[in-house]
Protein backbone atom coordinates (compact mmCIF):
# COMPACT_ATOMS: atom_id res chain seq x y z
CA UNK A 1 0.00 0.00 0.00
CA UNK A 2 1.24 3.45 -1.14
CA UNK A 3 -0.30 6.73 -0.02
CA UNK A 4 -0.52 9.47 -2.67
CA UNK A 5 0.77 12.89 -1.04
CA UNK A 6 -1.19 15.64 -2.60
CA UNK A 7 0.48 18.44 -4.74
CA UNK A 8 0.14 21.25 -7.18
CA UNK A 9 2.29 20.61 -10.45
CA UNK A 10 4.03 23.22 -11.78
CA UNK A 11 6.10 22.44 -14.72
CA UNK A 12 6.72 19.18 -15.70
CA UNK A 13 8.73 17.20 -18.77
CA UNK A 14 8.35 13.56 -18.21
CA UNK A 15 9.55 10.52 -20.15
CA UNK A 16 7.80 7.45 -20.61
CA UNK A 17 8.95 3.70 -21.43
CA UNK A 18 8.35 2.30 -25.30
CA UNK A 19 4.38 1.85 -26.43
CA UNK A 20 3.82 -2.08 -25.01
CA UNK A 21 1.57 -2.39 -28.10
CA UNK A 22 4.16 -1.56 -30.71
CA UNK A 23 6.70 -3.62 -28.36
CA UNK A 24 4.77 -6.90 -28.75
CA UNK A 25 4.25 -6.46 -32.33
CA UNK A 26 8.02 -5.78 -33.19
CA UNK A 27 9.26 -8.44 -31.04
CA UNK A 28 6.99 -10.97 -32.79
CA UNK A 29 7.79 -9.59 -36.37
CA UNK A 30 11.45 -9.60 -35.59
CA UNK A 31 10.88 -13.37 -34.63
CA UNK A 32 9.02 -13.80 -37.84
CA UNK A 33 11.83 -12.56 -39.83
CA UNK A 34 14.20 -13.47 -42.26
CA UNK A 35 17.09 -13.01 -40.02
CA UNK A 36 18.71 -10.57 -37.10
CA UNK A 37 17.00 -8.08 -35.79
CA UNK A 38 17.45 -4.97 -33.25
CA UNK A 39 14.51 -3.73 -31.61
CA UNK A 40 15.40 -0.05 -30.08
CA UNK A 41 13.38 1.15 -26.78
CA UNK A 42 11.77 -1.95 -26.19
CA UNK A 43 9.45 -1.80 -23.38
CA UNK A 44 10.90 -4.12 -20.76
CA UNK A 45 7.69 -4.92 -18.95
CA UNK A 46 6.38 -7.98 -17.11
CA UNK A 47 4.13 -8.22 -20.33
CA UNK A 48 6.40 -7.70 -22.95
CA UNK A 49 9.07 -9.90 -21.45
CA UNK A 50 6.62 -12.88 -21.60
CA UNK A 51 6.37 -12.36 -25.40
CA UNK A 52 9.53 -12.22 -25.62
CA UNK A 53 10.13 -15.24 -23.08
CA UNK A 54 7.16 -16.99 -25.46
CA UNK A 55 9.25 -16.48 -28.20
CA UNK A 56 12.31 -17.70 -27.15
CA UNK A 57 10.75 -21.24 -26.38
CA UNK A 58 9.48 -21.17 -29.48
CA UNK A 59 13.12 -20.99 -30.91
CA UNK A 60 13.84 -17.81 -31.87
CA UNK A 61 17.72 -17.02 -30.95
CA UNK A 62 17.16 -13.48 -28.61
CA UNK A 63 20.02 -11.57 -27.05
CA UNK A 64 18.61 -8.57 -24.29
CA UNK A 65 21.87 -6.26 -24.67
CA UNK A 66 21.05 -2.73 -22.74
CA UNK A 67 20.07 -0.35 -25.42
CA UNK A 68 18.38 -2.94 -27.32
CA UNK A 69 16.94 -6.70 -27.62
CA UNK A 70 18.57 -8.53 -30.81
CA UNK A 71 16.23 -11.22 -31.91
CA UNK A 72 17.64 -13.77 -34.65
CA UNK A 73 14.08 -14.41 -36.88
CA UNK A 74 12.97 -18.35 -38.11
CA UNK A 75 11.20 -16.84 -41.06
CA UNK A 76 7.74 -18.01 -39.89
CA UNK A 77 8.92 -21.59 -38.50
CA UNK A 78 8.79 -21.86 -35.16
CA UNK A 79 10.05 -24.54 -33.50
CA UNK A 80 8.25 -27.00 -31.23
CA UNK A 81 7.75 -26.90 -27.43
CA UNK A 82 7.30 -28.97 -25.29
CA UNK A 83 5.92 -27.41 -21.91
CA UNK A 84 3.15 -24.77 -21.96
CA UNK A 85 3.96 -21.20 -22.44
CA UNK A 86 2.97 -19.55 -19.53
CA UNK A 87 1.68 -15.57 -20.53
CA UNK A 88 0.51 -14.28 -16.83
CA UNK A 89 -2.72 -11.84 -17.72
CA UNK A 90 -0.94 -10.31 -20.75
CA UNK A 91 -4.38 -10.48 -23.66
CA UNK A 92 -1.51 -9.12 -26.28
CA UNK A 93 0.50 -11.61 -25.88
CA UNK A 94 -2.50 -14.56 -25.94
CA UNK A 95 -4.25 -13.19 -28.54
CA UNK A 96 -1.33 -12.63 -30.98
CA UNK A 97 0.52 -15.66 -30.08
CA UNK A 98 -2.31 -17.91 -30.14
CA UNK A 99 -2.34 -17.20 -34.32
CA UNK A 100 1.16 -16.84 -34.94
CA UNK A 101 2.04 -20.25 -33.21
CA UNK A 102 -0.01 -21.91 -36.04
CA UNK A 103 2.92 -21.21 -38.16
CA UNK A 104 5.15 -23.67 -35.80
CA UNK A 105 6.31 -27.36 -35.90
CA UNK A 106 5.12 -27.76 -32.53
CA UNK A 107 2.01 -28.18 -30.86
CA UNK A 108 1.70 -25.32 -28.10
CA UNK A 109 -0.42 -24.95 -25.73
CA UNK A 110 -0.61 -21.14 -24.08
CA UNK A 111 -1.58 -20.81 -20.41
CA UNK A 112 -2.01 -18.00 -17.87
CA UNK A 113 -3.45 -16.52 -14.28
CA UNK A 114 -6.62 -17.32 -13.37
CA UNK A 115 -8.04 -14.08 -14.75
CA UNK A 116 -6.62 -14.87 -17.97
CA UNK A 117 -8.94 -18.14 -18.17
CA UNK A 118 -11.91 -15.41 -17.78
CA UNK A 119 -10.94 -13.82 -20.81
CA UNK A 120 -12.24 -14.35 -23.86
CA UNK A 121 -10.49 -15.87 -27.24
CA UNK A 122 -13.16 -17.28 -28.80
CA UNK A 123 -13.91 -15.78 -31.77
CA UNK A 124 -9.82 -15.77 -32.75
CA UNK A 125 -10.23 -19.68 -31.98
CA UNK A 126 -13.14 -19.86 -34.19
CA UNK A 127 -11.45 -17.89 -37.22
CA UNK A 128 -8.54 -20.51 -36.88
CA UNK A 129 -10.44 -23.13 -37.28
CA UNK A 130 -12.57 -22.21 -40.16
CA UNK A 131 -8.65 -21.77 -42.10
CA UNK A 132 -8.40 -25.21 -41.20
CA UNK A 133 -6.11 -24.88 -38.04
CA UNK A 134 -7.40 -27.27 -35.03
CA UNK A 135 -7.09 -25.12 -32.37
CA UNK A 136 -9.53 -25.12 -29.31
CA UNK A 137 -9.63 -24.18 -25.72
CA UNK A 138 -8.88 -26.83 -23.24
CA UNK A 139 -11.47 -26.13 -21.41
CA UNK A 140 -14.37 -25.89 -24.08
CA UNK A 141 -14.97 -22.63 -22.74
CA UNK A 142 -13.96 -19.82 -25.56
CA UNK A 143 -11.05 -19.02 -22.98
CA UNK A 144 -7.61 -19.88 -22.23
CA UNK A 145 -5.87 -22.03 -22.20
CA UNK A 146 -5.70 -22.20 -25.72
CA UNK A 147 -3.74 -25.43 -27.52
CA UNK A 148 -2.44 -24.62 -31.08
CA UNK A 149 -1.60 -27.11 -33.50
CA UNK A 150 1.28 -25.57 -35.79
CA UNK A 151 1.78 -26.92 -39.22
CA UNK A 152 -1.73 -26.54 -40.58
CA UNK A 153 -1.56 -22.92 -41.24
CA UNK A 154 -2.80 -22.82 -45.19
CA UNK A 155 -4.62 -19.55 -45.01
CA UNK A 156 -7.57 -18.53 -46.93
CA UNK A 157 -10.84 -17.06 -46.77
CA UNK A 158 -11.51 -15.93 -43.08
CA UNK A 159 -14.64 -14.23 -41.22
CA UNK A 160 -14.12 -12.48 -37.98
CA UNK A 161 -15.93 -11.31 -34.87
CA UNK A 162 -13.87 -8.47 -33.34
CA UNK A 163 -17.01 -7.12 -31.15
CA UNK A 164 -15.27 -8.37 -27.78
CA UNK A 165 -11.64 -7.68 -28.58
CA UNK A 166 -9.08 -6.36 -31.68
CA UNK A 167 -6.67 -8.72 -30.82
CA UNK A 168 -7.88 -11.10 -32.92
CA UNK A 169 -7.97 -8.61 -36.05
CA UNK A 170 -3.95 -8.18 -35.19
CA UNK A 171 -3.45 -11.99 -34.73
CA UNK A 172 -5.01 -13.41 -38.24
CA UNK A 173 -2.53 -10.29 -40.02
CA UNK A 174 0.26 -10.85 -38.22
CA UNK A 175 -0.26 -15.25 -39.21
CA UNK A 176 -0.80 -14.41 -42.48
CA UNK A 177 2.29 -13.12 -44.41
CA UNK A 178 3.62 -16.14 -43.44
CA UNK A 179 1.10 -18.54 -44.77
CA UNK A 180 0.97 -20.16 -48.37
CA UNK A 181 -2.23 -18.89 -49.49
CA UNK A 182 -2.27 -15.79 -47.65
CA UNK A 183 -5.63 -14.86 -46.10
CA UNK A 184 -8.58 -12.91 -46.69
CA UNK A 185 -10.03 -11.36 -43.53
CA UNK A 186 -13.35 -10.26 -43.20
CA UNK A 187 -14.45 -8.89 -39.91
CA UNK A 188 -18.23 -9.69 -39.41
CA UNK A 189 -18.82 -7.32 -36.20
CA UNK A 190 -16.80 -4.43 -34.66
CA UNK A 191 -13.64 -3.93 -34.28
CA UNK A 192 -13.87 -2.40 -30.97
CA UNK A 193 -10.33 -0.58 -30.17
CA UNK A 194 -9.53 0.05 -33.68
CA UNK A 195 -6.12 2.26 -33.74
CA UNK A 196 -4.47 -0.83 -32.64
CA UNK A 197 -5.44 -2.77 -36.14
CA UNK A 198 -3.50 0.43 -37.73
CA UNK A 199 -0.82 -0.46 -35.20
CA UNK A 200 -0.34 -3.66 -36.46
CA UNK A 201 -0.31 -2.50 -39.97
CA UNK A 202 1.91 -0.10 -39.47
CA UNK A 203 4.37 -2.61 -38.06
CA UNK A 204 3.76 -5.29 -41.13
CA UNK A 205 4.32 -2.30 -43.76
CA UNK A 206 7.82 -1.60 -41.95
CA UNK A 207 8.38 -4.87 -42.30
CA UNK A 208 7.70 -4.87 -45.91
CA UNK A 209 4.45 -6.72 -46.18
CA UNK A 210 2.24 -5.98 -48.42
CA UNK A 211 -1.20 -5.16 -46.70
CA UNK A 212 -4.60 -3.85 -48.75
CA UNK A 213 -7.86 -3.22 -46.82
CA UNK A 214 -11.05 -1.46 -46.86
CA UNK A 215 -11.37 0.45 -43.65
CA UNK A 216 -11.81 -2.12 -41.05
CA UNK A 217 -14.04 -4.29 -42.92
CA UNK A 218 -11.88 -6.58 -45.20
CA UNK A 219 -7.72 -7.17 -45.06
CA UNK A 220 -6.56 -8.87 -47.86
CA UNK A 221 -2.82 -10.47 -47.00
CA UNK A 222 -0.79 -12.28 -49.94
CA UNK A 223 0.44 -15.20 -48.70
CA UNK A 224 4.52 -16.27 -49.06
CA UNK A 225 5.61 -12.71 -47.80
CA UNK A 226 8.92 -12.60 -45.83
CA UNK A 227 9.25 -10.54 -42.95
CA UNK A 228 11.91 -8.41 -43.74
CA UNK A 229 14.90 -8.26 -40.96
CA UNK A 230 16.43 -4.86 -39.95
CA UNK A 231 16.97 -2.57 -36.98
CA UNK A 232 13.37 -0.88 -35.38
CA UNK A 233 12.70 1.68 -32.92
CA UNK A 234 9.76 1.68 -30.28
CA UNK A 235 7.90 4.84 -29.76
CA UNK A 236 6.91 6.35 -26.27
CA UNK A 237 3.92 4.53 -25.09
CA UNK A 238 0.92 7.34 -25.15
CA UNK A 239 -1.26 5.13 -22.98
CA UNK A 240 1.48 6.17 -20.14
CA UNK A 241 1.12 9.65 -21.13
CA UNK A 242 -1.69 9.72 -20.41
CA UNK A 243 -1.51 9.24 -16.36
CA UNK A 244 0.61 12.43 -17.04
CA UNK A 245 -1.39 14.32 -18.55
CA UNK A 246 -4.38 13.75 -16.41
CA UNK A 247 -2.36 15.00 -13.33
CA UNK A 248 -1.89 18.41 -15.45
CA UNK A 249 -5.71 18.54 -15.90
CA UNK A 250 -6.53 18.06 -12.09
CA UNK A 251 -4.03 19.78 -10.11
CA UNK A 252 -3.75 22.52 -13.29
CA UNK A 253 -0.01 22.21 -13.59
CA UNK A 254 1.69 21.71 -16.92
CA UNK A 255 3.44 18.10 -18.27
CA UNK A 256 4.97 17.55 -21.71
CA UNK A 257 5.30 14.00 -22.36
CA UNK A 258 8.74 13.72 -24.45
CA UNK A 259 8.33 12.29 -27.90
CA UNK A 260 4.15 11.69 -27.74
CA UNK A 261 3.25 13.13 -31.38
CA UNK A 262 -0.57 13.00 -32.60
CA UNK A 263 0.83 11.81 -35.60
CA UNK A 264 1.07 8.44 -33.86
CA UNK A 265 -0.97 4.80 -34.69
CA UNK A 266 -1.57 4.99 -30.97
CA UNK A 267 -5.13 5.84 -30.90
CA UNK A 268 -4.57 6.56 -26.82
CA UNK A 269 -2.72 10.10 -27.77
CA UNK A 270 -6.45 11.07 -28.50
CA UNK A 271 -6.80 11.52 -24.57
CA UNK A 272 -5.46 14.96 -24.95
CA UNK A 273 -7.71 15.81 -27.55
CA UNK A 274 -10.31 14.73 -24.99
CA UNK A 275 -8.92 17.05 -22.41
CA UNK A 276 -8.86 19.63 -24.27
CA UNK A 277 -12.53 19.62 -24.88
CA UNK A 278 -12.75 19.26 -20.94
CA UNK A 279 -11.00 22.77 -20.87
CA UNK A 280 -7.13 21.40 -20.96
CA UNK A 281 -4.41 23.89 -23.05
CA UNK A 282 -3.15 21.12 -25.39
CA UNK A 283 0.23 22.25 -27.33
CA UNK A 284 1.97 20.32 -30.26
CA UNK A 285 5.39 20.86 -30.03
CA UNK A 286 8.36 19.52 -31.72
CA UNK A 287 9.86 17.69 -28.46
CA UNK A 288 6.19 16.37 -27.66
CA UNK A 289 2.75 17.08 -26.24
CA UNK A 290 1.80 19.46 -23.08
CA UNK A 291 -1.00 19.47 -21.62
CA UNK A 292 -1.95 22.38 -19.15
CA UNK A 293 -5.13 22.03 -16.77
CA UNK A 294 -7.50 24.45 -16.60
CA UNK A 295 -11.17 24.72 -15.45
CA UNK A 296 -12.90 20.92 -16.00
CA UNK A 297 -16.16 20.49 -17.38
CA UNK A 298 -17.55 17.21 -18.40
CA UNK A 299 -17.71 15.52 -21.71
CA UNK A 300 -19.84 12.57 -23.35
CA UNK A 301 -17.14 11.09 -25.37
CA UNK A 302 -17.30 7.65 -27.46
CA UNK A 303 -14.23 5.77 -25.80
CA UNK A 304 -14.74 2.64 -28.21
CA UNK A 305 -11.03 2.93 -30.00
CA UNK A 306 -9.23 3.98 -26.62
CA UNK A 307 -10.34 1.25 -24.21
CA UNK A 308 -7.05 1.70 -21.79
CA UNK A 309 -7.69 5.49 -21.31
CA UNK A 310 -11.27 4.93 -20.01
CA UNK A 311 -9.94 4.58 -16.14
CA UNK A 312 -7.59 7.77 -16.49
CA UNK A 313 -11.03 9.69 -17.81
CA UNK A 314 -13.07 8.69 -15.80
CA UNK A 315 -10.58 9.83 -12.77
CA UNK A 316 -10.20 12.99 -13.94
CA UNK A 317 -13.77 13.38 -14.93
CA UNK A 318 -14.49 12.77 -11.07
CA UNK A 319 -12.77 16.30 -10.64
CA UNK A 320 -14.97 17.90 -13.37
CA UNK A 321 -18.29 20.26 -13.55
CA UNK A 322 -21.04 18.06 -14.21
CA UNK A 323 -21.19 14.39 -15.71
CA UNK A 324 -19.02 12.76 -18.40
CA UNK A 325 -20.68 9.79 -20.12
CA UNK A 326 -18.18 7.79 -21.69
CA UNK A 327 -19.71 5.71 -24.22
CA UNK A 328 -19.60 2.09 -26.49
CA UNK A 329 -16.85 0.54 -23.90
CA UNK A 330 -18.52 -2.56 -23.15
CA UNK A 331 -15.12 -4.30 -24.36
CA UNK A 332 -13.96 -2.84 -20.95
CA UNK A 333 -15.24 -6.13 -18.63
CA UNK A 334 -12.86 -8.32 -20.14
CA UNK A 335 -10.00 -6.71 -18.68
CA UNK A 336 -7.48 -7.56 -16.23
CA UNK A 337 -10.39 -6.30 -14.20
CA UNK A 338 -14.05 -5.58 -15.57
CA UNK A 339 -13.17 -2.17 -15.53
CA UNK A 340 -16.51 -0.57 -15.85
CA UNK A 341 -17.09 -2.48 -12.40
CA UNK A 342 -13.57 -1.97 -10.82
CA UNK A 343 -13.20 1.87 -11.82
CA UNK A 344 -16.57 2.64 -10.30
CA UNK A 345 -16.64 0.65 -7.44
CA UNK A 346 -13.28 3.01 -5.94
CA UNK A 347 -14.73 6.35 -7.45
CA UNK A 348 -17.71 5.09 -5.29
CA UNK A 349 -15.22 4.74 -1.96
CA UNK A 350 -13.97 8.11 -2.85
CA UNK A 351 -17.86 9.50 -2.76
CA UNK A 352 -18.04 10.12 -6.20
CA UNK A 353 -21.16 9.82 -8.04
CA UNK A 354 -19.93 7.03 -10.54
CA UNK A 355 -22.61 4.64 -12.48
CA UNK A 356 -21.30 1.87 -14.48
CA UNK A 357 -24.10 0.77 -17.48
CA UNK A 358 -23.80 -2.23 -19.78
CA UNK A 359 -21.81 -0.06 -21.93
CA UNK A 360 -21.05 2.96 -20.57
CA UNK A 361 -19.99 4.58 -17.61
CA UNK A 362 -21.24 7.85 -15.83
CA UNK A 363 -19.13 9.92 -13.62
CA UNK A 364 -20.31 13.02 -11.90
CA UNK A 365 -17.57 15.45 -10.87
CA UNK A 366 -17.79 16.18 -7.14
CA UNK A 367 -15.99 17.02 -3.94
CA UNK A 368 -13.75 13.41 -3.03
CA UNK A 369 -12.11 12.21 -0.16
CA UNK A 370 -9.71 9.67 0.47
CA UNK A 371 -9.68 6.03 0.64
CA UNK A 372 -8.03 2.67 -0.08
CA UNK A 373 -8.06 1.83 -3.29
CA UNK A 374 -8.32 -1.97 -4.62
CA UNK A 375 -6.68 -2.28 -7.79
CA UNK A 376 -7.60 -5.62 -8.61
CA UNK A 377 -4.15 -6.61 -10.30
CA UNK A 378 -4.78 -4.27 -12.77
CA UNK A 379 -2.19 -1.85 -13.42
CA UNK A 380 -4.24 0.97 -14.75
CA UNK A 381 -6.68 1.55 -11.92
CA UNK A 382 -3.60 1.86 -9.92
CA UNK A 383 -1.91 4.64 -12.00
CA UNK A 384 -5.52 6.24 -12.96
CA UNK A 385 -6.28 6.37 -8.91
CA UNK A 386 -2.51 7.88 -8.36
CA UNK A 387 -3.85 11.03 -9.79
CA UNK A 388 -6.63 11.33 -7.64
CA UNK A 389 -4.19 11.34 -4.53
CA UNK A 390 -2.46 14.97 -6.21
CA UNK A 391 -5.62 17.00 -5.27
CA UNK A 392 -7.71 14.38 -2.27
CA UNK A 393 -5.72 13.90 0.68
CA UNK A 394 -5.39 10.43 1.82
CA UNK A 395 -5.68 8.41 -1.35
CA UNK A 396 -4.17 4.90 -0.38
CA UNK A 397 -3.11 2.30 -3.56
CA UNK A 398 -3.02 -1.43 -2.93
CA UNK A 399 -0.96 -3.57 -4.14
CA UNK A 400 1.28 -0.80 -6.15
CA UNK A 401 3.43 -3.32 -7.69
CA UNK A 402 0.76 -4.42 -10.54
CA UNK A 403 2.05 -1.73 -12.42
CA UNK A 404 5.09 -4.04 -13.70
CA UNK A 405 2.97 -5.16 -16.44
CA UNK A 406 3.39 -2.53 -18.52
CA UNK A 407 5.22 0.10 -16.61
CA UNK A 408 7.17 -1.47 -13.71
CA UNK A 409 9.20 2.44 -13.13
CA UNK A 410 6.04 4.23 -12.86
CA UNK A 411 6.18 5.14 -9.34
CA UNK A 412 9.69 6.33 -10.06
CA UNK A 413 8.33 8.77 -13.15
CA UNK A 414 4.79 9.81 -10.54
CA UNK A 415 7.85 11.04 -8.60
CA UNK A 416 9.27 13.43 -10.60
CA UNK A 417 6.48 15.34 -10.72
CA UNK A 418 6.93 16.43 -7.21
CA UNK A 419 10.60 17.79 -8.16
CA UNK A 420 8.90 20.67 -10.13
O1 LIG B 1 -3.50 -5.01 -29.49
C1 LIG B 1 -3.12 -4.40 -28.50
O2 LIG B 1 -1.90 -4.12 -28.29
C2 LIG B 1 -4.12 -3.99 -27.49
C3 LIG B 1 -5.45 -3.90 -27.82
C4 LIG B 1 -6.50 -3.45 -26.88
O3 LIG B 1 -7.29 -4.57 -26.52
P1 LIG B 1 -8.70 -4.94 -27.20
O4 LIG B 1 -8.54 -4.95 -28.66
O5 LIG B 1 -8.96 -6.31 -26.63
O6 LIG B 1 -9.70 -3.92 -26.73
C5 LIG B 1 -5.92 -2.80 -25.63
O7 LIG B 1 -6.91 -2.71 -24.63
C6 LIG B 1 -4.74 -3.58 -25.10
O8 LIG B 1 -4.19 -2.95 -23.96
C7 LIG B 1 -3.64 -3.66 -26.12
C1 LIG C 1 -5.83 -4.49 -21.63
C2 LIG C 1 -4.52 -4.35 -21.49
O1 LIG C 1 -3.58 -5.26 -21.87
P1 LIG C 1 -3.73 -6.77 -22.34
O2 LIG C 1 -4.99 -6.91 -23.14
O3 LIG C 1 -2.51 -7.04 -23.16
O4 LIG C 1 -3.75 -7.64 -21.11
C3 LIG C 1 -3.95 -3.09 -20.95
O5 LIG C 1 -2.72 -2.92 -20.99
O6 LIG C 1 -4.70 -2.24 -20.45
Amino acid sequence: MIEIRPHRIGRCRIRVPGSKSYTHRTLIAAALSDGPCTVHNPLRSQDTLLTLAALEKMGAVVADRRASIEIHGLNGRFKPCREAIYLANSGTSMRLLAGVAALGEGTYVLSGTPRMYHRPIGHLLEALNQLGIGARALEDNGCPPVEIPGGQAAGGAVAIDCSVSSQFLSSLLLTAPCTPAGMSITVSHGPVSRPYIDMTVDILKRFGIRVQREGYACFEVAGGQTYRAGSYAVEPDASQAGYFWGAAAITGGSVTVDGVSAASSQGDVGLARVLEQMGCRVDHGPGGITVTGGDLRAVTVDMADMPDMVPTLAVVAAFADGTTVIENVSHLKAKESDRLASTCAELKKMGIVAVAEDDRLRVTGGTARGASIDTYDDHRIAMSFAMAGLVTPGVRIAEPGCVEKSFPDFWQVWESLYTD
